[in-house]
C-alpha cells in the first residue's frame, strides 16, 4: 500500500484507521517512508515495532526516514510520554497521534524530533491539533527533512575566510559634535565595531559629505564608481552601508563595483544569527532575516542566490540562502506559529513566577554597558560577558539575594543599539517582554564611553515603544573605574535613583544591593479593605497579585489585610475604602 508522497498525514489513511480502531477498539499504527509506501503495521501496542533498516540510515545524527501514524481510540489525539520516547529512541521522522472517536477523527498531534547541541536528537517539538489537509502540514514534512539534514556540526559551515570590507558613511548636516566628531562619524564608527564583531577585516571608512540621494545608487554612479575601483586597489570584497538600502540599490551597486554589499541591519541580523544559541533566538533571528529580505527581492523573478558565504548569508535557518518568496513567507507563516507557541510557554513560566510572588528585576542597557557583568556581579553567577556588542541574545534569568532576606529574579537581556532594525524588535518581542512584565527596570550606562547620553536616549526610545517608560527605573552609572570615580553624564528628567558604580571592582554594589530593596517594598503598599461578597473575582485577585495576610468574613463581606503591588492596584482602587 502507498500514499502520495510528501502527504504528512494523508486523508485516506486517516479515514481508514479511524473506521477500522472504531471496530476493533484498539490502537493501530502504520509506519509509512517518504515516497508514502507502508513499510509496517502493527495493532495493540506502537512500541513492539522493528523498523526496516534503511541504507546509510544508521547514523545516530540521521533519521530513520519512517513516520509513525498511529490511532488512540479514547478519542484524544494528545500524544502520550511513550509515544515521544519511542519517536526518540527509533529517530523517527515523525510520530502522528490520531484522536479516534465513534469511527472519526477527532483531532490529530504531530511531534517531531529535534536536536541537542551535541547534534543527536534528544527532544521532540510537538504540534497541533490539525485536520488532514491542513497546509501547516506540509510545513512540517518541510522541516523534518531541513533537521534530518542539517547536522549541527554542517550548520554553520557557510562560514568563510575573513571578508574584507569598506565601510560608507553618510554625512548629514545637523546633530551634535561630540568629541570632535559628527553623529554621522560616531555612527560609522560603531559600525566598525559591528563589522569587527561579524568577523569582517574594516580596510577603509568612507564619509559622503553631500549625498546625491540617488534613488538608484544612493550614493550616485559615479560615487559608486570611484568606490569600485578602491574596492579593487585595497582589495576589498564587501561594502557595507551605514543606512538601510533598498533591494534595487543593493543590486545596483553591486553591478558598479563588482563587490558585495550589505546594509547596517543586515550586518546587525548577521551578528546575531552567529551569536544566536537558543531555540528560541534562532526562531527570531531567521524570523527577522526572512522579513527583512523579502521586500528586497521584487523585481528578481523571485529566485535569487548569493553566492560566496560572509555577512548576510550566514542564518540559523537552511544552510543555503533558499529565497523563493512563497518559500519564504510559508516560512515566515510557521516560524511565526512557531514563536508563539515559545510566547505562550514563557508566559505560563512568567505566570507561575508571579504566584510566588518574586519580583522581577529586567536590566536593560546599550550594548557592552555591562549589563552581564552586573549581573554576575550581583549574583555571584557566571553569565557570558564579553567585550563585543550583543554578547548577549538570550534573557538569562538568575536569582538576586536581597538585603532583607527577600530575593527577586534578575532577567539580562539583549543590548540596545541605534538604528536597531524594527524587524529585530518585533522578533525579538517574546525575549523583551521579560522587560515589558517586569517590577523594575535596572538601566546599564557605560559612563566611560563619550556617548553615554546618546546611548541612555536610545534605550529611552527603545522602552517607549515597548511602552515600558513608566516603569520604576534605576540608573546605574556602570563602569565608574574607568573615569576615576567622576563623570559629566546630563540625566535624563525622568525620576529615578542613581548608583555609580562598577562591576568589575564591586564598586558601589551593596549601596545598589539596597537601592533595589528598597525600590521594591516602595512598591508594595499595605492595604486592608472589604471585598463585597458579590466581587468573587477580587480574592484570587489577591492571592495571585500581592500577599494576603488575614481574611476575615463579616456580614457585609471578606475583611482582608493583603500587601500588593503598585502596579496592580489600579483594578482594584474602586473597593479600597
Ligand atoms: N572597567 C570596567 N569594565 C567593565 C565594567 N562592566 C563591564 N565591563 C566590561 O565591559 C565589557 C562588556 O560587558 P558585558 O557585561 O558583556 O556587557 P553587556 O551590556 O552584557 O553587553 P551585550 O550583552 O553585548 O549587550 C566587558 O569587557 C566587561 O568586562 C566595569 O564596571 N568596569
Ligand atoms: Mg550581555
Amino acid at each position: 500500500m502507498a500514499f502520495e508522497a510528501g502527504d504528512l498525514m494523508p486523508q485516506e489513511l486517516v479515514q481508514k484507521l479511524a473506521f477500522f480502531t472504531h471496530k476493533i477498539n484498539r490502537e493501530i499504527a502504520v509506519y509509512l517512508d517518504r515516497k508514502g509506501t507502508v513499510t509496517d503495521i502493527s495493532i495493540g501496542d506502537s512500541s513492539t515495532v522493528s523498523l526496516p533498516e534503511l541504507e546509510g540510515r544508521k547514523s545516530k545524527m540521521r533519521l530513520s526516514g519512517i513516520r509513525c501514524i498511529h490511532t488512540h481510540p479514547n478519542g484524544t489525539g494528545q500524544l502520550s510520554s511513550v509515544d515521544i520516547s519511542s519517536l526518540i529512541n527509533l529517530r523517527l521522522d515523525a510520530m502522528i497521534a490520531l484522536g479516534v472517536k465513534d469511527g472519526e477523527l477527532t483531532e490529530a498531534y504531530v511531534s517531531i524530533p529535534s536536536r541537542a547541541e551535541s547534534g543527536e536528537f534528544d527532544s521532540a517539538d510537538l504540534f497541533g491539533p490539525y485536520q488532514p489537509g491542513d497546509p501547516e502540514l506540509g510545513n512540517i514534512f518541510g522541516l523534518i527533512i531541513e533537521r534530518d539534514k542539517n547536522n549541527k556540526a554542517a550548520f554553520y559551515d557557510n562560514d568563510v575566510e575573513e571578508e574584507r570590507a569598506i565601510l560608507v558613511g553618510l554625512e548629514t548636516l545637523s546633530g551634535r559634535m561630540i568629541g570632535g566628531k559628527s553623529e554621522a562619524e560616531r555612527s560609522l564608527d560603531e559600525l566598525e565595531e559591528l563589522a569587527n564583531t561579524s568577523g569582517a577585516v574594516v580596510i577603509e571608512k568612507i564619509l559622503q559629505k553631500k549625498p546625491v540621494k540617488d534613488p538608484a545608487f544612493y550614493i550616485g554612479r559615479g560615487k559608486a564608481e570611484e568606490i569600485g575601483l578602491l574596492c579593487q586597489a585595497a582589495g576589498a570584497d564587501t561594502l557595507i552601508f551605514d543606512v538601510e538600502l533598498s533591494g534595487a540599490q543593493v543590486r545596483n551597486i553591486e553591478d558598479v563595483t563588482g563587490a558585495k554589499v550589505v546594509d547596517r541591519t543586515t550586518l546587525i541580523l548577521d551578528i546575531f544569527a552567529q551569536r544566536a544559541r537558543s531555540k528560541e533566538g534562532k526562531l527570531q533571528v531567521e524570523l527577522a532575516q526572512l522579513k527583512y529580505r523579502l521586500p528586497r527581492l521584487t523585481g528578481m523573478g523571485g529566485q535569487l542566490s548569493r553566492l560566496g558565504g560572509g555577512i548576510g548569508t550566514r542564518g540559523p535557518g537552511e544552510k543555503k540562502l533558499e529565497v523563493d518568496k512563497r518559500h519564504i513567507r510559508r516560512r515566515i507563516n510557521f516560524l511565526e506559529s512557531e514563536l508563539d507557541q515559545v510566547s505562550i510557554r514563557r508566559n505560563r513560566t512568567r505566570e507561575a513566577r508571579k504566584k510566588n510572588t518574586v519580583p522581577s528585576i529586567a536590566l536593560v542597557g546599550y550594548t557592552n554597558a555591562g549589563k552581564s557583568t552586573l549581573m554576575n556581579k550581583l549574583c555571584n553567577c557566571d553569565v557570558f560577558a564579553e567585550n563585543k556588542l550583543f554578547a548577549t541574545l538570550d534573557p538569562t534569568a538568575r536569582k538576586l539575594q536581597l538585603a532583607d532576606g527577600k530575593t527577586a529574579l534578575l532577567v539580562d537581556t539583549v543590548g540596545f543599539i541605534r538604528k536597531l532594525p524594527h524587524e529585530l524588535v518585533d522578533a525579538f518581542k517574546s525575549t523583551l517582554e521579560e522587560v515589558v512584565y517586569s517590577d523594575i527596570l535596572l538601566h546599564v550606562v557605560d559612563v566611560s564611553n563619550e556617548e553615554a547620553e546618546e546611548q541612555i536616549a536610545v534605550v529611552m526610545d527603545i522602552l517607549e515603544s515597548l511602552e515600558a517608560l513608566q516603569k520604576s527605573m534605576i540608573l546605574v552609572l556602570n563602569k565608574i573605574d574607568m573615569v576615576n570615580g567622576k563623570h559629566n553624564i546630563r540625566i535624563p528628567d525622568k525620576d529615578c535613583k542613581i548608583f555609580e558604580v562598577s562591576a568589575v571592582t564591586g564598586q558601589g554594589i551593596p549601596q545598589l544591593i539596597s537601592g533595589i530593596s528598597e525600590l521594591l517594598s516602595e512598591n508594595e503598599i499595605n492595604i486592608e479593605f472589604t471585598i463585597p461578597y458579590n466581587q468573587g473575582w477580587i480574592l484570587p485577585y489577591m492571592y495571585e497579585n500581592g500577599k494576603v495576610m488575614e481574611t476575615d468574613y463579616k456580614e457585609d463581606g471578606i475583611r482582608v489585610k493583603a500587601v500588593i503591588r503598585d502596579t496592580k492596584i489600579e483594578k482594584i482602587k474602586e473597593f479600597l475604602n
